[in-house]
């Protein structure tokens, strides 16, 4: 049976966050001071996480997308992939990664099951990616995409968190990489999950890309799968690739909204912009999965039906999306 809210939302799609420490510092991700971790003994271990896991898709979890902070950092990930892939039920199992240690990495991800990654790519520029992940080096996420290539993974999304100002002059450059590579380059409007005030100016638009791609290029839409994030699909005329629209701020997809988030301590939140509704911790113990799925089932139908982005009467706590995953 379908897990469902009470707005009859099919909610088929976990995301896992496995612990909140990252690599990079991103500039919309997480403040130029950085932020607090959780104590290593405050995260989930595997064995935790594979009994969420479980649970969940015992009641209608069919894709669980692995995430952070940078889920490659934590020790044991490889292994901990492939149990996860095991579970019987569980139709898609992807990971979210900056790509830093996927050079390294891809094999060993590919051997444990993993057929997709999202990459998070901001700029093509050496000097301007340093910039905005704050001292990350582009030709390692270069190398690492690379190497997913070479390990047979096909599926690869590149995120590019679309700035104005920053690197929104690279819209071409970005979109020219779907002619002759079957990526998806995936466009995603900044959120102001910092609370700092620069959203107005930081932000495009996805429909103002969209009519500056459609100036350039033949684009025509693409049909998108039921199990597939909140992305919109476009392809150039003839292009192997195709380009995605993430619009969480100036379009509302909460209405077809399909996921569930657990944060590395085990914080449900079954919306990205509510505090965290329950502590899953407590529920991970050895015995069966009925009081988790219980749990899960009355947490999910009080699921909100939107965020309150747009809402100036809410206030909202700043967040860094490295501590849920995004
Ligand atoms: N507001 C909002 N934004 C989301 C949600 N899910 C994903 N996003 C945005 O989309 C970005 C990319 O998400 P990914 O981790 O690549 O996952 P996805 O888009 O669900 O991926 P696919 O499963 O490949 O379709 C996130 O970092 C967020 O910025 C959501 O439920 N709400
Ligand atoms: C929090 S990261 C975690 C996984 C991994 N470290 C990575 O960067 O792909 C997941 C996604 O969140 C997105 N993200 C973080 N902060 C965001 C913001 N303020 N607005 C839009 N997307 C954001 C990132 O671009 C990335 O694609
Ligand atoms: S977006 Fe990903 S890589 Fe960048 S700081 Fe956040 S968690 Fe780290
Ligand atoms: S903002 Fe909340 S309700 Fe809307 S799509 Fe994201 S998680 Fe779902």
């Amino acid at each position: 049976m379908p897990l469902r809210d009470s707005y009859g939302r099919s909610i088929n799609y976990l995301r896992l966050s496995i612990t909140d420490s990252c690599n990079l510092k991103c500039l919309y991700c997480v403040p130029a001071t950085g932020c607090r971790k959780s104590r290593k003994d405050n995260l989930l271990s595997y064995d935790e996480l594979l009994r969420l896991t479980r649970g969940a898709v015992g009641i209608g979890v069919e894709k669980v997308r692995v995430t952070g902070g940078e889920p490659l950092c934590r020790p044991g990930i490889t292994p901990f992939l492939e149990k996860l892939g095991q579970i019987e039920g569980l139709k898609k199992l992807v990971l979210t990664t900056n790509g830093i240690l996927l050079e390294e990495m891809a094999e060993g991800l590919k051997n444990a099951g993993v057929s997709s990654l999202n990459i998070s790519l901001d700029s093509l520029r050496p000097e301007r990616f340093f910039s905005i992940t704050r001292g990350g080096d582009l030709r390692r996420v270069l190398r690492g995409i690379d190497a997913a290539e070479r390990a047979g993974i096909r599926n690869i999304k590149i995120n590019v968190v679309m700035m104005r100002g920053v690197n929104d002059d690279e819209l071409f450059d970005f979109a020219a990489l779907t002619r002759d590579a079957p990526y998806k380059i995936r466009f995603i409007e900044y959120m102001p999950t910092l609370n700092d005030g620069r959203e107005q100016s930081l932000m495009v638009p996805g429909e103002e890309l969209l009519a500056r791609l459609a100036r350039a290029f033949a684009v025509e839409k693409v049909e998108k799968d039921t199990m597939d994030g909140p992305a919109v699909y476009y392809r150039i005329a003839g292009a192997q690739g195709e380009i995605g629209l993430i619009t969480p701020v100036s379009c509302h997809f909460c209405h077809e909204c399909n996921r569930i988030r657990v944060t590395s301590s085990g914080m449900l939140k079954t919306c990205l912009f509510d505090n965290g509704v329950m502590n899953l911790k407590p529920f991970l113990g050895e015995g069966g999965d009925g009081e988790l799925q219980e749990v899960l089932r009355r947490m999910v139908s009080a699921k909100p039906r939107q965020h309150s982005l747009h809402d100036e009467t809410v206030s909202r706590r700043p967040i860094a999306m490295s501590c849920i995953g995004g």
